[in-house]
Formats: structure tokens, sequence, C-alpha cells
């Protein structure tokens, strides 16, 4: 589903590699977490999967199409939600959902049907009709999910997804996380919730200074440090290193 292959990122700006020389891969019906501390290269890399950066150097493809060579055709697969949605602020909610669906062809049966479902569950059937620019941050995340849910992407990426969440919407995220798992499609998102990334992630990579230090199952990652240890050991003995 996706290959990320020897991708790498200096910014004009900054002398060191943000991203440096990373390989991985997510296949067909994983949840792949992306963990590694603060300024460790996650939303670099997050970017140039999505093509809002160009690569240094190095490869991102998905479903086989090189996004780099093929942009618009390796975005139809999928759908990214980052940490800080901005919407289109001026737009009502539902003004928004249909100028999503619209842009990715989504017949109108569907489209109708996915909102009732996403509204629901998301609890935002009440502020639908409302001016985005009224919404709380938490909203206008919600409004965001939905609107990349819409087309039913093969790879969903998010970027700090649970951040701004009530505990319900957290939840029912996760929830939608994995059934969208088990209709054969793929997550990947990036978290510092250690807890959300042991329970919901089949694989999980640890990045650190631009570096990937560690990935692989939970008891892969166990096995590396220490049977008895959470992720939040494996973690920070292994970012502390
Ligand atoms: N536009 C930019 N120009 C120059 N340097 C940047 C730019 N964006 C990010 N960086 C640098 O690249 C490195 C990686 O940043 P990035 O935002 O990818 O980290 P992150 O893992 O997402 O961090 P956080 O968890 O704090 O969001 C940091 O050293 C950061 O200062």
């Amino acid at each position: 589903m996706l290959k990320v292959n020897n991708l790498s990122k200096t910014y004009s700006k900054g002398n060191t590699k943000a991203v440096d020389n990373l390989n991985f891969s997510v296949k067909k019906g994983e949840i792949f977490g992306f963990l590694g501390p603060n300024g460790a290269g996650k939303t670099t890399t997050i970017k140039m999967i999505v093509g809002l950066l160009k690569p240094t150097d190095g490869k991102v493809i998905i479903n086989n199409i090189d996004n780099q060579k093929n942009v618009l055709q390796a975005k139809r697969h999928i759908s990214y939600v980052p940490d800080k949605p901005e919407v289109l602020d001026k737009l009502k909610g539902i003004g928004y959902l249909n100028f999503i669906a619209d842009v990715y062809g989504v017949k109108q049966e569907d489209k109708r049907k996915r909102m009732e479902y996403y509204l629901e569950l998301f609890s935002m059937k009440d502020a639908v009709n409302d001016v985005i620019s009224s919404y709380s941050h938490g909203m206008k995340q919600k409004i965001a999910l939905i609107g990349a849910l819409l087309h039913e992407p093969d790879l969903f990426i998010l970027d700090e997804p649970m951040v701004g969440l009530d505990p319900k919407s957290s939840y029912n995220l996760k929830e939608v996380m994995r059934s969208r798992c088990e209709k054969g499609k793929s997550v990947f998102f990036s978290t510092h919730v250690l807890e959300v990334a042991e329970k919901l992630c089949d694989r999980i990579a640890i990045i650190n200074k631009g570096k990937i230090i560690a990935q692989g199952t939970m008891e892969e990652l166990r096995a590396l440090e220490g049977e008895e240890n959470s992720l939040e050991k494996i973690f920070l003995e292994l970012t502390e290193k």
C-alpha cells in the first residue's frame, strides 16, 4: 500500500537532515503508528508522503504509484488530516463536505449515506449547517476527518489525530481506524500518545533526529528492550540513547 524508500529531507534553511534515509512500508489492512519526540521529523515525513513537500532524496510509492511522478493519481488513493486542519472557514460544514465529495467524485448516494453515518458518529449533525469559522478546534478537526473519510481512501494518513478530540470522538476515531483495516484499507498516523499506539497499531516505527531507530510489531519492539517493557519504556530508552 505504501512504500517509503531512502526518503530524506534537508530544509533549505537548515544544515541538518530533518528526515534522514527512511525506509518502511505499510501493508494492506494494517494500522501503522509513527512515533517520535518533538522535532523528530514526523510531520516532515508525512508531508512528503502526501505530496506537500518535495523530498531531497528518495521515493514514496502509494499503491504502486510514485507520488512525485504522478501526484494526482497517487492522491486519489489517500486522505490526509493534518495536526492543525485548515478547513475553508467561510463555508458551512455541509458546504465543505459537499465540496470535498465532489472533488473526489463520490456518487450522490454514497455521499449521502457516508455523511449521515459520520456526522452522527462524530456528533456533528447539529453543527453541520453552521459556518466553520464558528467551530471549536475539535469541531474543525472532526469536519476535516469526516471530509477525509467520504471517498473511502485506501490509505488514511493522520498527523496527531487524537489531539483536541474529546474522549468519545477519540474512541470513535479509533473504531473508524480499526474498521477501515477490517475492510482491507490502511491507516498511517503519528502520535505522542503511546498507549493509543500500543493498543491500536499492528506495527510501529520510532523516529528520532530524522532517523528510524526501531520498527516492528509490539512483540518485536519488546524483544529489543526486554520482554516486560511497555511501549513508553521502550520509547524512552530508545530515544534517550
Ligand atoms: N519549514 C521548515 N524549515 C526549516 N526547518 C524545519 C521546517 N519544518 C520543520 N523543520 C525542522 O525539521 C525538524 C523536524 O520537524 P517536524 O515538524 O517534522 O518534527 P515532528 O516530529 O513532527 O515534531 P512535533 O512532534 O514537535 O510536531 C525540526 O528540527 C524542525 O525544526
